[in-house]
Formats: C-alpha cells, structure tokens, sequence
C-alpha cells in the first residue's frame, strides 16, 4: 500500500496550486533535449542553490497567480507536444497537490512523458509508490532528480535514500561548477548510484562545457551523459519562458 491514495479526479480537480507560467518550447536538458515539451512551473522552493536560474519561483518573490488543476491541464491540452516537464522552484513540494496534478497529466491520452525535475532534498518515496501501483504512471511519469554539489551551497540536504527509489527510465543530475563538485559527483555516483541514467551538466558561469568534458573523459566515466542547457544556447540566458 502507497503512503498516499489520491482520490479520483473529480475530487482534486479543483484543487489550486501557486502558479509560476506554463509554456511550450523544446527541452533543453536531459535525455529528452530538443523534443517539444510542455513547461508547467509552480512556485515555492525548499532550496536556495547560490547558481539557481529561477529565483522568480520562490519567496521574496511571489507566485504568479494560482490555478486549479482543471485549469493547468485545459492549458497543456492547448498544445501539441507530447512531453511535459513538471518543474519550479520544487515541484514536488506541494506533495499530495503535486501527485493529483502528476496523475491528471497521466490521463492525458496524447502525453508520452512527463519528467519531473526534484531537487533531491524531497523525500521520493510516496511519489515512487504511487508509480509502482499505477500503470499509467508506470508507462508515462519519470524523476529527473538533482543531486546538490557543495558550490551550490545545499548539499547537506540532500537525501541518498532517494537513490534507492528510481528505476531505469529515471535520471540524476549532477549540476557541476567546480574541480572540487567533479570529484564529490563521482565519489556520490559510486557510492549510492544505482538505475537511472546519470547526467553530469556544467553551471554557466564557473564551468566551460569543454574542460567538463575533458574531466569525464579522463575520469573514465564511460557511462556518464554530458547535459548542456541548449535552451540558453537557443535564446538568451537570462530570458524567461523559453
Ligand atoms: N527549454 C528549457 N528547457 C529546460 N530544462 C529545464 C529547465 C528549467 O528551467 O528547469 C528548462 C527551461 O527553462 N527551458
Ligand atoms: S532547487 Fe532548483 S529552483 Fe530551488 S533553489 Fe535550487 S536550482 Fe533554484
Ligand atoms: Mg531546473
């Protein structure tokens, strides 16, 4: 039995969420880099990472609006893709809401994916459960989860149980900026790395993608994928909603 059993969606379709924007572009991260995909960002963080690029989706700053569920998935049905990427600030942090809205989205007919980008410092345990005992979930929904480096100023949080929890289709982002981040990433992935696809990706501003790069290579990390963030390639850095 899962921790949680979400009601039908009758009964959590009015629930509201804090909204950041909701928008179209292609992926620019992770294995499903350059697919067109469906943003939905919520508001709140439970980290405050020194190089975070979405400041505007936690305190001081404030949410957008709110939606109801109902409201969020009418949204994404007005577009084509058939990937979503549920991310914020933490998208899971709204906990039961998170997983009503995750399982709105699995009953999506065209959606194929929805890729979850959790920060590492949420308990996975009740969202995996749910996965394991839903077959729409089993097909459609992935962790994309970051693993937090000492630059970022939050690794502390991080919880290694998490590793434990993810399967095959999952990923593990390692947000690197430093010497010093490269070896505590390849120390984390030897230690508590188990199914998921690991990703190593540079912090824009500290790491050129080519030294990364080089370190993977002479590391022997033969299994690692390098993830750049092409969306700052295709638009400016700084822009939002792309
Ligand atoms: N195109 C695009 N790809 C992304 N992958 C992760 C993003 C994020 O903001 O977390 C992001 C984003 O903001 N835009
Ligand atoms: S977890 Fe993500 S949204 Fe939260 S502070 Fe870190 S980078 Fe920013
Ligand atoms: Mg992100």
């Amino acid at each position: 039995m899962s921790k949680w059993t979400l009601p039908l969606i009758e009964s959590y379709k009015s629930w509201e969420l804090p909204m950041v924007e909701i928008f179209e572009t292609v992926e620019g991260e992770g294995t499903k880099a350059g697919f067109p995909t469906v943003f939905v960002r919520v508001f709140h963080c439970n980290l405050r990472c020194s190089w975070c690029d979405t400041p505007y989706s936690y305190a001081p700053e404030k949410a957008e609006y709110t939606a109801s569920i109902e409201e969020i998935i009418e949204k994404i049905k007005g577009f084509n893709s058939r990937n979503i990427c549920f991310t914020g600030g933490e998208p899971l942090i709204h906990r039961e809401k998170s997983a009503a809205l995750i399982d709105a989205m699995t009953q999506l007919p065209h959606i194929d994916d929805i890729h979850i980008e959790t920060n590492g410092a949420i308990d996975l345990k009740p969202f995996a459960e749910l996965r394991d005992n839903n077959f729409l979930w089993k097909k459609k929904v992935r962790f994309v989860m970051d693993y937090k480096l000492p630059d970022s100023g939050e690794q502390h949080r991080m919880l290694h149980g998490n590793f434990g929890v993810l399967s095959e289709g999952d990923e593990i982002k390692f947000v690197i900026g430093s010497d010093e981040d490269f070896n505590i990433a390849k120390e984390i992935k030897e230690t508590y790395h188990e199914k998921g696809q690991v990703l190593f990706s540079p912090v824009w501003e500290t790491m050129p993608p080519r030294k990364l790069v080089e370190k993977i290579l002479s590391a022997g990390l033969s299994d690692v994928k390098l993830s750049m963030q092409i969306h700052k390639v295709i638009w400016h850095p700084d822009e939002r909603g792309v």
